[in-house]
């Protein structure tokens, strides 16, 4: 299926870039943090405070694996790595890219963990939270996109020259 979804640090741009992306392809943009909310009839840290950090993740999972998708960017919150289903249901239904930035432009554009709803353990730090993440990224990307020094339309422009490659080196792989 011709999905492609996004993942990395919140902030980075998952949102954002997946939504300019989708309207240059002429694709749905699935924005399942919405989705999330508009299950629960809540807003996202509303959920967190009421079920803690494993309940927000369990219907955090529930609601990406059973998204169902063609042609559509798929732009999940950044804590959706932690959700073992929801990731192996991406990998099948598209072309994951992990959008990367360096922890100082992600903290840069957080100003509030909390109000962001941002998935940190007890006496986690924020450091710790990007290393313990980035292993994941990197594990599940199909492809990484680096935005360090670029602006979002650089950004998009590099997404879809990175998909390009992408495509090439399958089709390459296929003959
Ligand atoms: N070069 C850049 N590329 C992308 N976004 C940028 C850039 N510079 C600044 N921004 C800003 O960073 C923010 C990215 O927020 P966005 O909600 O798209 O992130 P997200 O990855 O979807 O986060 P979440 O995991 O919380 O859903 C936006 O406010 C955007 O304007
Ligand atoms: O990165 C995170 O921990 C999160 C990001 C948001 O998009 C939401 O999915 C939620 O608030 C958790
Ligand atoms: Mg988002």
């Amino acid at each position: 299926m011709d999905n492609i979804i996004f993942i990395g640090m919140p902030a980075v741009g998952k949102s954002s870039v997946g939504i300019v992306v989708a309207k240059r392809l002429g694709y749905r943009f699935v924005d399942t943090d919405l989705l999330i909310q508009e299950q629960e009839g809540k807003l996202l840290k509303e959920i967190i405070a009421e079920v803690g950090n494993e309940g927000f993740l369990k219907i955090e999972n529930q609601v990406n694996r059973d998204v169902k998708a063609t042609r559509s960017v798929i732009s999940p919150g950044g804590s959706v790595v932690y959700c073992e289903e929801a990731m192996e249901h991406f990998k099948e239904i598209g072309t994951v890219v992990y959008l990367k930035a360096s922890f100082g432009n992600i903290r840069r554009r957080i100003r509030s963990l909390k109000k962001r709803g941002v998935v940190l353990k007890d006496g986690q730090t924020f450091r710790n939270l990007y290393e313990e993440r980035t292993a994941l990224f990197e594990k599940y990307a199909d492809i990484i996109v680096d935005e360090d020094g670029f602006r979002m339309e650089e950004t998009v422009e590099n997404v879809f020259r990175a998909l390009d490659d992408y495509r090439k080196r399958e089709i390459e792989g296929e003959k």
